[in-house]
């Protein structure tokens, strides 16, 4: 055994740790260069972390000043920093730097603003709702609903952490009614003129501020002699691109995650980057844990086939060491609302029985049957991650426009809400003349008037007998007499929902008792029950990182989970491929550590279940007849296949070559700019040069003199001596020609520094 191993195990010994595994030794011992680990669910990774830490400075002497952790969340760098000094103490747990990836970028913003630079305030998330609420307006002509602003601030979000440009951005094919680079570029002028940045920004400021001001990026390069980064599978492009230029110098860089666990593509996550690691780190190791310590054999061997299906992954042998547990168990239901029953009677059993029982499902709205009826029998439960944006989208809104109108017929916000999705067609004038006309008659009869229509007098009778029928009929009336599912079909969203609210209203006498009803569950959603109980209802992306006993999935079948982006109402933004979906499932299964059970809708096809059943451990078990499977198989497969085709407009997860390498080549010029500063007069701030991309490059000196540099002016710099301006780069940056070398400067830091001053030139 050579002195470094022996050294290694004396350490493992004196803090515990001899139950690592070999794999987990091997990342642990691996102190130096980059390395990228890939961990299976459940192989314990955070001890494997913790103990590779803990080496570093208690083995290996380094400073835990000079250690930089990232991970994804606040909560997990606490959990973090915790779990660090239970094992090795506070003096040094202290002194280890634990951060989320902004707290970094915000550490580097300050810097820079100490050194006298202006730096725009962070803005409130009421302020940019607001900004996209006015955008909205402007180019919609319409009124946004919360779901749409939670949309378009997805987008913007997706537009900087993939560091897109106006050609890929319109090649992503976001689902907005306009052009989703005007959208970004109409909300980063607003937040320009309002002096604000947001959480993204913070990103683009730090990563701008890196790549240009090369002081700074040297002091944080000294600082960080080591970086880790846990869940890199959730790290965006322009995270990547952080974390690569603080570990540039070094090299020591521990990155760990598992591509297969990667659920965040709707917030850029890109995994692409755990598959391209050796490309980008030259001689980087990449390394395994495959042990999986949480699950059942049938749960590993069912999850590890499951996710082979994938190809924008590495192969792995995931295997576990609990044993032979139970078959993973279909649950046979008549249909999707027969689940919702049947879950919360099995709510009621888990209370009677004081067993832990968890439902996880792809989709918020999944739970709000099972919460609603859980409720009305007081029985206990825990909800995890609901959004309540059910209540917030089109369908919700828009039966309750029709609620209301039933309610009070003189209504004149939701009549003009209205009046355009009932097949009238008629014109926003003459709704507005009915609006405006002096009458106590129902607003939809006044309309007949103005137009000679007699259907609207017919509508008018129907909506007045709504309130004669139970809330149920009611609604089903505005589904199909008032053609209120036409409407959404025409705008391509989904009825799933207006399934759901009929549901919920079986048991209302009246449209008055529903609209009572409706308000209290809202209440109840928003409220959450965060209490520990028995039963919980999670969705997977809530449940990621967390393990249960027992676990149940539901709704799944195709258009549901997988998801088809057509059928649905819920944002659905950037990357949402099959692929995705695969891993969020197999999330979903692993989270279970005894046993699994999946709720099988019939007449629904499920190309995932049937994957399972059909070719898992347990296939002989199979709750379909075999006939039924296959055929249902190939009807998915179509579906799949159709959705797929569709889907090849946007960007995909596993379809990385088309932009990807054109963003690293091209490197910086494609990056988002930051608020820069509206104008000099509005303060006496220095500022870095202005980013315009134009043949004049601008930068405002301490005493707010202008300088201003194009490509043949001569410079004179204090450490490079004498050079010619040969190129002005997009993001402000100067290549400079000079006697030995040529070199990229950040004009804005040099000259107010005193490095850099331009001795000739127009
Ligand atoms: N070598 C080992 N031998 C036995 N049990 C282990 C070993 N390594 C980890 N475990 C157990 O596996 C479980 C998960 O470990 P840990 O909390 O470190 O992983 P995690 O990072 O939270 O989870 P995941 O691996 O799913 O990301 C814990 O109960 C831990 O005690």
């Amino acid at each position: 055994m050579s002195e470094i191993m022996m050294i290694f195990e004396k350490f493992l010994q004196h803090y515990r740790l001899n139950h690592l595994d070999p794999q987990q030794r091997t990342a642990a011992s691996t102190t130096d260069g980059p390395v990228l680990l890939l961990a299976v669910p459940g192989s314990g990774k955070t001890t494997t972390l913790i103990a590779r830490l803990g080496y570093l400075v208690l083995g290996c002497g380094v400073r835990p000043e000079d250690i930089l952790t990232m991970t994804y969340t606040v909560a997990a760098t606490q959990e973090m920093r915790q779990r660090f000094i239970d094992r090795f103490g506070k003096d040094v747990g202290n002194r280890m730097e634990f951060r989320t990836i902004n707290s970094v970028c915000y550490k580097i913003i300050a810097l820079y603003g100490q050194m006298g630079n202006w730096i725009p305030r962070m803005a409130t998330e009421g302020e940019s709702d607001a900004v996209v609420r006015d955008i909205y307006k402007t180019l919609a002509q319409s009124y946004p609903t919360d779901a749409d602003i939670k949309t378009m601030r997805m987008v913007i979000s997706n537009i900087k952490n993939r560091m897109m440009d106006k050609v890929q951005t319109e090649a992503a094919g976001f689902d907005l009614p306009f052009s989703a680079w005007t959208l970004y570029n109409d909300y980063q002028a607003a937040m320009n003129e309002r002096q604000l940045m947001d959480f993204d920004d913070q990103l683009v400021m730090a990563y701008q501020i890196l790549i240009s001001e090369p002081q700074i990026l040297n002091a944080y390069q000294e600082k960080y002699k080591h970086i880790c980064v846990d869940e890199a599978q959730d790290t965006s492009k322009i995270q990547h691109e952080i974390i690569a230029l603080l570990a540039q110098k070094n090299r020591n860089l521990f990155m760990v995650g598992d591509e297969d666990q990667s659920i965040y593509g709707f917030r850029a996550a890109c995994p692409q980057e755990l598959m391209e690691f050796e490309k980008k780190w030259p001689g980087a190791k990449i390394l395994l844990i495959e042990t999986n310590y949480r699950s059942t054999d049938e749960i590993v061997d069912a999850s590890a086939k499951f996710i082979r299906q994938n190809k924008a992954r590495r192969d792995k042998k995931m295997h576990g060491v609990n044993g032979h547990g139970e078959a993973i168990r279909a649950i046979p239901v008549a249909n999707r609302l027969e689940q919702y029953r049947l879950l919360a009677g099995m709510g009621q059993t888990a209370m009677e029985t004081n067993s832990p029982l968890t439902v996880l499902y792809r989709n918020n709205d999944s739970a709000l049957p099972v919460i609603d009826a859980l409720e009305k029998r007081g029985i206990p439960y825990q909800a995890k991650g609901n959004d309540g944006l059910f209540f917030k989208g089109r369908v919700y809104l828009g039966v309750m426009d029709f609620v209301r109108l039933a309610l009070n017929p003189r209504d004149k916000d939701a009549f003009m809400s209205l009046y355009y999705k009932l097949g009238l067609f008629v014109r926003r004038q003459q709704a507005q003349a009915a609006v405006s006309r002096y009458s106590k008659k129902p607003l939809l009869d006044v309309l007949g008037e103005v137009t000679g229509n007699d259907k609207c007098h017919d509508l008018s009778r129907i909506f007045a007998s709504l309130l004669t029928m139970k809330a149920v009929d009611a609604l089903k009336t505005i589904r199909y007499q008032l053609k209120f599912a036409d409407y959404l079909k025409s705008c391509k969203v989904g009825t799933a929902r207006l399934d759901t609210l009929e549901f919920l209203a079986q048991e209302d006498a009246s449209l008055t008792d529903f609209v009572t009803h409706m308000e209290r569950l809202q209440k109840i959603i928003r409220d959450g029950r965060k209490e520990p109980a028995s039963f919980v209802l999670s969705t997977i992306h809530s449940a990621k990182g967390l393990e249960y006993d027992h676990v149940i999935l539901a709704d799944v079948y195709d258009g549901e989970f997988p998801v088809d982006p057509y059928q649905t109402e819920t944002p659905l933004v950037g990357e949402t491929d099959l692929e995705e979906e695969r891993r969020l499932f197999y999330v979903g299964m692993t989270r279970a550590r005894k046993t699994l059970g999946i709720i099988r809708v019939a007449g629904q096809t499920s190309d995932f279940a049937d994957f399972v059943f059909g070719t898992g451990n347990q296939g002989k078990k199979n709750s379909q007849p075999k006939a039924s499977a296959s055929s249902s198989k190939t009807v998915a497969r179509e579906k799949t296949q159709k959705w797929q085709k569709e889907k090849s407009r946007r960007p995909r997860d596993n379809d990385w070559s088309k932009w990807d390498d054109a963003l690293w080549d091209e490197g910086h010029n494609n990056a988002p700019q930051w608020p820069v500063r509206p104008s000099a007069a509005q303060s006496s701030a220095k500022r870095i040069s202005s980013f315009s991309g134009s043949s004049v490059h601008q930068v405002t000196s301490n005493f707010d003199e202008t300088v201003e540099f194009r490509v043949g002016d001569k410079v004179k710099h204090a450490v490079f001596g004498e050079g010619t301006v040969v190129e002005l780069m997009k993001n402000g940056i100067l290549r400079i020609r000079f006697a030995k070398e040529e070199k990229k400067i950040a004009p804005g830091y040099a000259v107010n520094a005193g490095l850099m001053k331009k001795i000739s030139g127009s």
